[in-house]
C-alpha cells in the first residue's frame, strides 16, 4: 500500500515537473520549509526585462463620474482579462496579505487598485489622525511599493490604479517603472455629450436638450448625465427639455 503511495506521488511529481517544464517557480518560506507560490512563471529571458520595462501599470485619474473604471471594465472585456479589485484602505490588509493576493491573483487579469490616494496619510494630515492610523492592520507605502515591483515582473498581469486627486500621490508611486502610463479621464466635451444624448434618445428629442446642456457651460460628467436620462426615463420630451438644470443637481 505505501509502495503504491510512494510511487503514485512519484509519478505526480514527475508530471507536475513535465507541466512547469520552462517554468519558473515562486517559492516562500513557511516555518522550515519553502513552498511553491503563486502560479509558475514563464521563464524570462534576460532581454525582455528591458522589454517590460515598459508596461508595468498604468495611472487613471480624474473627477468621478468620467469613466475610469468603465474604461478599465471595456479594456478588460476586450483583452479577455478578469479584473481583481483591491481596496487598499481595507482594514485588515496587511503587506503580507497583499504580496499573496498579487501572488495568486488569476493569470490573465488586471489588478485594479482603486482611489489609490485614500490608502495612505498625507503630509497634511494631524498627529492624531495618524496615530490612529497607525493602530490598524494596513498596507505600508513601502509595502505597496514592493508588492507593484513584484508584480510588474510577472507576465499576463496589468496594473490600474485610479484616482480622483492626482496630486496627493506620493512620487514614488508614480514613477516610471511602477506607472508608465497616466491618463486624465475628465468632463464630456461637446462630442460626448451629443453622442450620449443621440445614443439615449435615438435622435427623438435629443438635438435641444444636448444643445441646453451645452450652452450651460458648466463641467459634465458622464455619469451626470447618465443620471439625468436615468431620471427621465419615462419623462415627456418636453420634461427633459425644461428640467435641464437638474444635471448638476441630481443625486
Ligand atoms: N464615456 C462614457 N460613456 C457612457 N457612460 C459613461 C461613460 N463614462 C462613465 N459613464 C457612466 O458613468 C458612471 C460612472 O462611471 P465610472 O464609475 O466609470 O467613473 P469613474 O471615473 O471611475 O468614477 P470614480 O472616480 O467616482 O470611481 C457609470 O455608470 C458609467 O456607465
Amino acid at each position: 500500500m505505501k509502495q503504491t503511495q510512494n510511487a503514485f506521488r512519484e509519478e505526480a511529481r514527475t508530471m507536475a515537473l513535465k507541466q512547469h517544464e520552462g517554468m519558473t517557480v515562486m517559492y516562500t518560506a513557511m516555518g522550515s520549509e519553502w513552498r511553491p507560490f503563486g502560479h509558475p512563471r514563464r521563464r524570462r529571458p534576460l532581454h525582455s526585462i528591458a522589454e517590460s520595462l515598459n508596461r508595468r501599470g498604468y495611472l487613471l485619474h480624474g473627477p468621478p463620474g468620467c469613466g475610469k473604471s468603465s474604461f478599465i471594465m471595456a479594456l478588460a472585456g476586450e483583452l479577455e482579462y478578469n479584473i481583481c479589485v483591491l481596496n487598499l484602505s481595507e482594514r485588515g490588509l496587511t503587506d503580507d496579505r497583499l504580496n499573496h493576493l498579487l501572488s495568486v491573483a488569476p493569470q490573465q487579469s488586471i489588478i485594479l487598485l482603486e482611489d489609490i490616494d485614500a490608502a495612505f496619510l498625507s503630509r497634511e494630515d494631524t498627529p492624531n489622525q495618524k496615530a490612529a492610523y497607525e493602530g490598524l492592520n494596513r498596507v505600508t507605502f513601502s509595502g505597496l511599493l514592493n508588492c507593484l515591483d513584484g508584480v510588474a515582473s510577472t507576465e499576463a498581469r496589468i496594473v490600474f490604479m485610479t484616482t480622483n486627486y492626482l496630486e496627493r500621490l506620493d512620487p514614488a508611486l508614480i514613477r516610471p517603472g511602477r506607472v508608465d502610463m497616466k491618463e486624465f479621464v475628465g468632463y464630456c466635451n461637446q462630442e460626448q455629450i451629443e453622442l450620449m444624448f443621440l445614443r439615449f434618445y435615438k435622435g427623438e428629442q435629443a438635438p435641444e436638450t444636448r444643445e441646453e446642456v451645452c450652452e450651460i457651460k458648466k463641467l459634465v460628467s458622464p455619469a451626470q448625465i447618465q443620471g439625468y436620462f436615468m431620471f427621465h426615463k419615462h419623462s415627456t420630451p418636453e420634461a427633459v427639455l425644461s428640467d435641464v438644470q437638474t444635471i448638476w443637481t441630481l443625486g
